[in-house]
């Protein structure tokens, strides 16, 4: 049997995620990258702006307005937020699955977005058509989904660092707290004062406070898969490294008294999904760094009556670039785990 072979393009390449999505997708053995695009690095080759694809992606970044998206199976949307639903407007209807790694299509209805973002949704006519792309939680309903909203990386590791409790309704009174730190990826390739050297080297600090963005985003996943409407306390912080997640999650429980019944519970839950690892000690984020795993260490705290749920993830992988690839695979009826066998890169 000849192995079939989908077309894809990659929108927004000049940018981090975009670029590990070429990584992935240049060794995916069902894929041919047909179009790479940047806007402003337009013309050149993608090895001239990353050099690490040297002799291995020399193709050159196009401009996205020459796509003939009929020709295509998958669109990546590696673009900011705010500019993905444009490209979703004009590309939809044209029969190729779009796979969007911002934030544009991931909250409930373009109301939630407009009042949460302060901001219109220019493509409201079809937006519930999109599924929200996590792979544990949600896989029959991406098979069926022509357009996904990749999730976040902070809310990647928050969801999975509790969907086992909340599915289970173990959570008390919907009230959660999660600390959670990045890399400096997270923030993109531009730079700016926040991510200046010396602002960052040696340094550690919270932002965002009470306000981020992903708040909401996590609390409507929490309350999809509860009996309730959940409350998260969300703080994101800046960790002065390149890559990387490391979300501490704390909830009162209800129904749990010892540490087995807790390992019990999140090892049944994940037990068919390959990327998620149940350990017995904290995660570090170099245990994940480079590969597409989330692991997960969940901690029964006897005296406080508190699970401590500690997860790790690559932001630019399990939180981007390679969930967008498991959620491709899903989509197009490929074995899940296809082109996604990286190893952590230790040390
Ligand atoms: N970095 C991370 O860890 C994560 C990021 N995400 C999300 O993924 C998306 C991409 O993130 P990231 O790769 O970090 O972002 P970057 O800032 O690194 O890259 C953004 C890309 O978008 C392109 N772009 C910017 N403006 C426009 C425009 N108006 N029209 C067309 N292209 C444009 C840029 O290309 P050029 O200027 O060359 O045209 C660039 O290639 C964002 O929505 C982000 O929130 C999600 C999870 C994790
Ligand atoms: C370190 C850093 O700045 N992180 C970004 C989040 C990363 C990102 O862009 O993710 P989403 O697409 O999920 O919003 C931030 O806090 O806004």
């Amino acid at each position: 049997m000849t192995k079939q072979i989908y077309k894809v393009a990659i929108i927004g390449a000049s940018g981090f995620t975009g670029s590990e999505l070429a990584r992935l997708l240049s060794q995916h053995p069902n894929v041919e990258i047909s179009h790479i695009t940047s806007e402003s690095h337009a013309g050149k080759a993608f090895s001239a702006l990353h050099p690490q694809f040297s002799g291995i992606i020399d193709q050159k970044l196009d401009r996205a307005s020459i796509i003939d998206e009929a020709e295509l199976d998958v669109l990546f949307l590696a673009l900011p937020h705010g500019v993905s639903m444009d490209f979703v407007k004009k590309w939809h209807h044209k029969g190729c699955k779009i796979i969007d790694l911002s934030g544009d299509f991931r909250l409930s209805s373009p109301e939630v977005y407009q009042n949460w973002y302060n901001k219109e949704h220019v493509f409201t006519e079809g937006f519930e058509n999109a599924t929200y792309g996590q792979p544990e939680l949600f896989a029959e309903q991406i098979k069926k989904s022509n357009l996904v909203a990749n999730p976040g990386c902070y809310p990647t590791a928050s969801i999975l660092s509790l969907a086992p409790l909340f599915a289970e309704n173990m959570i008390q009174n919907h009230s959660v707290v999660i600390d959670a730190k990045s890399g400096l990826t997270g923030a993109g390739v531009k730079a700016s004062e926040t991510t200046h050297f010396s602002n960052v080297n040696e340094n550690f600090k919270a932002y965002g406070v009470g306000t981020h963005r992903h708040t909401i985003e996590i609390e409507e996943q929490f309350s999809c898969l509860s009996d309730g409407e959940v409350q998260v306390q969300f703080t994101p912080h800046l960790l002065p490294v390149d890559r990387g997640i490391l979300a501490t999650s704390y909830a009162k429980t209800k129904k749990l008294t010892t540490q087995e019944e807790l390992t019990k519970l999140y090892e049944g839950f994940y037990q068919d999904k390959p990327f998620v690892r149940i350990k017995t000690s904290p995660p570090s984020i170099k245990d994940v760094r480079g590969s597409h795993y989330c692991d997960i260490f969940p901690f029964w705290d006897k005296r406080t009556e508190r699970v401590i749920a500690i997860a790790a993830i690559d932001n630019l992988l399990k939180g981007a670039a390679s969930q967008a690839v498991h959620n491709m695979n899903l989509m197009l009826g490929l074995e899940e785990t296809t082109g996604l066998n990286q190893i952590p890169l230790r040390p």
